[in-house]
Formats: C-alpha cells, sequence, structure tokens
C-alpha cells in the first residue's frame, strides 16, 4: 500500500512543477496549472492554515469547490494572495486525493461523519499507564479505526512511572503492536528520541483521551522548534478556540521541510466505526482471525455456533481478547467515547 510520507519521492498526490506534457490533464485543471501545492495545517471556522513551502497562509475554501472539505493534512492547491502578510487571503481551489483518512463519529450536534485528518499514515494511541487508568476498550476502538483507515497503530503509554507497562502490554502481546513507554521526567532528559524515531518522516495523528499525557508529550516533541513559522504562529493562536486538528512539524529535515508531522486531534472524542463492517473489525484482532475459519457464514462471532469460543478454549488466544472483540463488535454502534 502506497503511503504519503513515506516515499515522497514516489508520492503521485504531489503536483510535480515539471509534470506538464508527461500526464494528461484534466480538462477542469489546466485553470488553475500555475496554483501553488500547500499541506493543510489547521482549520478554524472556515479559514485554513496552509503551508506552502515555508511559509502558512490563510484560506478559504473556492467556491468550485462546492461541498468538498479540506481537513488538516490535506494536500491542496492554492492561488490568490500567497504572501502570508496579515489580513490576506488564499484561494484553495484542489484538494488531492487522499492516501488515509480517519473520520469522526456523528454526535448530537452533527449527524454526519466527517473526515477530521487526511493523509496521516500512522496513529499514535496515547494511553495512560496510570491517573487515568488505562481504556482497553477505546485503545481496541481506535485499533479498529487504524486498521480501517490503513494507518499503522503505535501505541503510546504514558506515566510509566506511576505504573508499570507489563499487564497492559501483555494484554496486547498476540497483536504484535509497536509501542512505546514513556514519562515525563524521561522527556526532561531527552527521552522523546525512542518515539522520535518511530515518527520520523511519518505523518502521525495522536489521539488520546483527556489527562493522559497526550499535550506534555506534543510539546516535548515539537518543542525545539525553529523560532519562526509554523508552530510558534499556530500555538500563539490559543488551542482552546478550535476544535481541529492541528498538525505540527517535527524538527528537522524531511517532507515539507520537517522531520515528521504530529497531527494533534483534540476534537476527536471518538472515531467513526459505524461505517466499519464486522470483517474488518475481525482484522484489527490477527490472533483472532485464523480462529473464524470454523465459523459459520456470516457469523456475527456473538452467537453460539462461533467457532472462537472453541479456538480460545484450545488455547490459541487470551479469553480477554475475544471479550475485548465482542465488546467492540456489540459497542460499534452506539456512540460512546471510551
Ligand atoms: N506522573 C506523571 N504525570 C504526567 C506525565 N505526563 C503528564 N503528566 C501529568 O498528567 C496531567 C495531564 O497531562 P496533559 O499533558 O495535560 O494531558 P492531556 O492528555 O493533554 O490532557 P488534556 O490537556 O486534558 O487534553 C498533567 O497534570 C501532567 O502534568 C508523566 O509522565 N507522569
Ligand atoms: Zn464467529
Amino acid at each position: 500500500m502506497r503511503r504519503y510520507g513515506k516515499n515522497p519521492d514516489e508520492d503521485d498526490i504531489r503536483v510535480r512543477p515539471n509534470s506538464k506534457g508527461t500526464r494528461p490533464r484534466t480538462t477542469i485543471r489546466p485553470k488553475h496549472e500555475d496554483a501553488a501545492e500547500g499541506m493543510v495545517l489547521t482549520v478554524d471556522r472556515g479559514r485554513l492554515t496552509v503551508l506552502v513551502g515555508e511559509r502558512e497562509i490563510t484560506a478559504m475554501k473556492a467556491r468550485e469547490l462546492g461541498r468538498k472539505s479540506a481537513v488538516v493534512g490535506d494536500r491542496v492547491a492554492v492561488v490568490g494572495d500567497l504572501s502570508g502578510q496579515k489580513d490576506t487571503l488564499a484561494r484553495i481551489v484542489r484538494v488531492e486525493e487522499r492516501g488515509s483518512v480517519l473520520r469522526r463519529t456523528a454526535d448530537d450536534d452533527d449527524p454526519y461523519e466527517r473526515v477530521v485528518v487526511a493523509n496521516a499514515d500512522q496513529l499514535a494511541i496515547v494511553t495512560a499507564l496510570a491517573d487515568p487508568e488505562p481504556r482497553p476498550r477505546m485503545i481496541d476502538r481506535c485499533l479498529v479505526a487504524a486498521y480501517d483507515a490503513g494507518l499503522d497503530p503505535l501505541l503510546v503509554l504514558t506515566k510509566s512511572d506511576l505504573a508499570p507497562a507489563e499487564p497492559l502490554l501483555e494484554t496486547y502481546g498476540a497483536l504484535d503492536l509497536d509501542y512505546v513507554v514513556t514519562n515525563r521526567d524521561d522527556f526532561l532528559t531527552g527521552g522523546v528520541d525512542q518515539i522520535r524515531e518511530r515518527l520520523a518522516g511519518r505523518v502521525t495523528a495522536f489521539v488520546g483521551h483527556s489527562g493522559v499525557g497526550k499535550t506534555t508529550l506534543v510539546n516535548a516533541l515539537v518543542e525545539r522548534q525553529r523560532t519562526t513559522g509554523v508552530v510558534n504562529a499556530v500555538t500563539g493562536r490559543g488551542r482552546h478556540t478550535t476544535t481541529s486538528a492541528l498538525a505540527l512539524p517535527l524538527p528537522g529535515d524531511g517532507p515539507e521541510g520537517a522531520a515528521g508531522w504530529v497531527i494533534d486531534t483534540p476534537g476527536v472524542r471518538s472515531f467513526g466505526l459505524h461505517h466499519i463492517d464486522p470483517s474488518r473489525v475481525i482484522q484489527a484482532f490477527p490472533d483472532l482471525e485464523p480462529g473464524t475459519a470454523e465459523c459459520p457464514r456470516g457469523c456475527s462471532h456473538d452467537e453460539k455456533d462461533c467457532a472462537l469460543d472453541s479456538w480460545v478454549a484450545a488455547g490459541h488466544a487470551e479469553p480477554a481478547r475475544l471479550d475485548s472483540l465482542r465488546r467492540l463488535l456489540a459497542t460499534r454502534e452506539r456512540r460512546e467515547g471510551d
């Protein structure tokens, strides 16, 4: 699977300046052939902050885009005033095809599932080992969302000074999940390198419930940021005013001049799992998947004849994993955030 960020040279989402003549053009596009390519960093009430080269500009959707949305992480083509000066406004005339989408669940205020992050290739699931207690169900839901969106999950276990990681990791042992264990004291001694390594050259969306230490972690990661440009300008605006995700560059060189991207997602209470087929849910449980071979056709995996019970009874997987799968299947239709 091609994922944005891993092989920027092979990326077919980008519009290369010299691609004229080598590629067929659609009839709509020539109008904006001189458009600049950018990446959406955040969205605030119809105003989008777009990184174009080294410059951060404010833009809005051009009318011709219609209902099509542009979200954080989107590659967009912009025209108009690209100076980035105060009170200037550019127009987004095109949203490039997305390599991946993360959706959030519909809620009472907004009945539609919406894409909140585009083009991420990794999902960092931030969970505290204590205070607050880890929530395996929430982790499972995130895993399902990650697998469904084609993102590599990365379990980030924080506050290791308060509790050991082993019990939780044991539960997920069969999943062969990539994980990092962190704590605040490590950050002070440069201990974020372990996680930095996992983020290098990639676009990683960070999710986690309030209080797990996500902000502490993200700040440690983006701290040594160049003094001008993206981070300071964006964070200076006051996060609380926006429910949008926010793309933050990791210091160093790489695609778009950053060593990788952290996409902080304050507004994502829960992922939209409504659209996910039960047969895809099972993909988040590779330890259980082989056990479904003997299931009756169209098995819900939560019925009397389900073969998973005997699979687990035979010792092929942990009973806790099957419980987790079943809880997930049962709660998939609900709108809960945990
Ligand atoms: N013991 C301990 N406390 C931590 C650690 N990291 C963060 N904290 C504390 O946990 C609390 C929550 O941290 P935040 O970084 O604000 O957590 P958050 O997930 O961003 O939560 P919100 O800001 O509510 O969204 C703060 O009081 C932090 O000081 C850690 O490694 N160990
Ligand atoms: Zn079954």
